[in-house]
């Protein structure tokens, strides 16, 4: 089946001329969520808005559901639902009504049982006719999701779902996705919280700078996490990797001063010995010894750094 969402060389220049997306390409299967990663100003929100019809952009293309979103605006825009990261909600307005003129705006008829589906998951019911300004933040959170949902989406968009809310809120909304997810509904979202990421999504895209730096499977990911770092302080440096320890993945380190070898914690036999026994065969002393894992954050903050250099 061809991909729910197909993002060709997506290019974005401002007015003023700085240059927001700088070539994206990613395809989005049906049913995936796909969490977006990337520090403040990577074009997380850009990318989203030119997606959602919000944004025009400079150059490439977006289709949803193979609808252009340029050339198909409607078409596409009708598959699309919309979660901003600003609460700009009707302040006087119930929520059955916010929720129901959304659903208006996209021509679709009437259908109360199916608002009164999407309120009850979101557990939004018992305050259906309640004003919104008397609601909470996270509440008004919720009706935003309800709105993003009344026109029956196939991909929803959540820029930030949880910025600035508290925690037992963030579980929630990750419950709400993963409902989603059941439904066959496909989730993008932005987050600055690697932990989200490792919670809800399937695969994971780091942004910055415009550019789209990784696209890679969760779990390959988790996998890449489980790799672990052993340094070898030496008691005199080496100018390169002896040739007898070429069969190590080691990297020289500090000047010379230190072997850095990278195992996979998963694996049966991680080579210390063999590689101590090897260093001590090839004459090399050793000052001292440690071990670090690589977390989902390092390698986000290694990618970032490397992109910026
Ligand atoms: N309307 C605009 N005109 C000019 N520049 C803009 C406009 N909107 C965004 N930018 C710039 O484009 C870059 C990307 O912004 P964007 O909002 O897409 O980043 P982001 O990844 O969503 O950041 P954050 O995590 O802070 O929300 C920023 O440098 C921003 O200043």
């Amino acid at each position: 089946m061809a991909p729910i969402l197909q993002i060709n060389d997506l290019k974005k220049t401002y007015k003023g001329g700085f240059e927001a997306l700088k070539g994206v390409t990613l395809d989005i299967e049906e049913g995936e969520i796909l969490a977006l990663l990337g520090p403040n100003g990577a074009g997380k929100t850009t990318l989203i808005s030119t997606i959602c019809g919000i944004t025009m952009p400079s150059s490439g293309s977006v289709t949803v559901g193979g609808f252009d979103t340029v050339a198909q605006y409607r078409q596409a825009r009708s598959l699309i639902g919309l979660v901003p990261q600003e609460i700009n909600l009707e302040p006087f307005e119930t929520v059955w009504n916010t929720v129901r003129l959304t659903r208006g705006l996209f021509g679709k008829s009437r259908d109360d049982a199916a608002l009164e589906k999407i309120l009850r998951r979101l557990s939004l019911w018992d305050k259906k006719d309640s004003k919104t300004k008397e609601l909470s933040g996270g509440m008004k959170r919720r009706v935003l999701i309800a709105k993003a949902l009344s026109h029956d989406p196939k991909v929803l968009f959540l820029d930030e779902p949880t910025a600035g809310v508290d925690v037992e809120l963030r579980k929630d909304m990750w419950d709400i996705v993963a409902d989603l997810k059941r439904d066959g509904v496909t989730v993008i979202l932005t987050t600055h919280y690697i932990e989200e990421a490792e919670a809800i999504a399937d695969r994971v895209g780091v942004i910055n700078g415009g550019k789209l730096l990784l696209v890679e499977d969760k779990t390959a990911l988790m996998a890449r996490m489980g790799q672990k770092q052993l340094t070898i302080e030496l008691r005199e440096p080496l100018a390169s990797v002896p040739a007898g320890l070429a069969e190590f993945d080691l990297t020289l380190a500090q000047d010379g001063a230190a072997l850095v070898y990278t195992y996979d914690t998963k694996q049966d036999r991680t080579g210390i010995t063999a590689l101590l026994s090897a260093l001590s065969g090839a004459g090399i002393g050793l000052r001292d010894i440690s071990t670090r894992q690589s977390s989902l954050e390092e390698i986000f903050v290694g990618l970032v750094k490397e992109s910026a250099a």
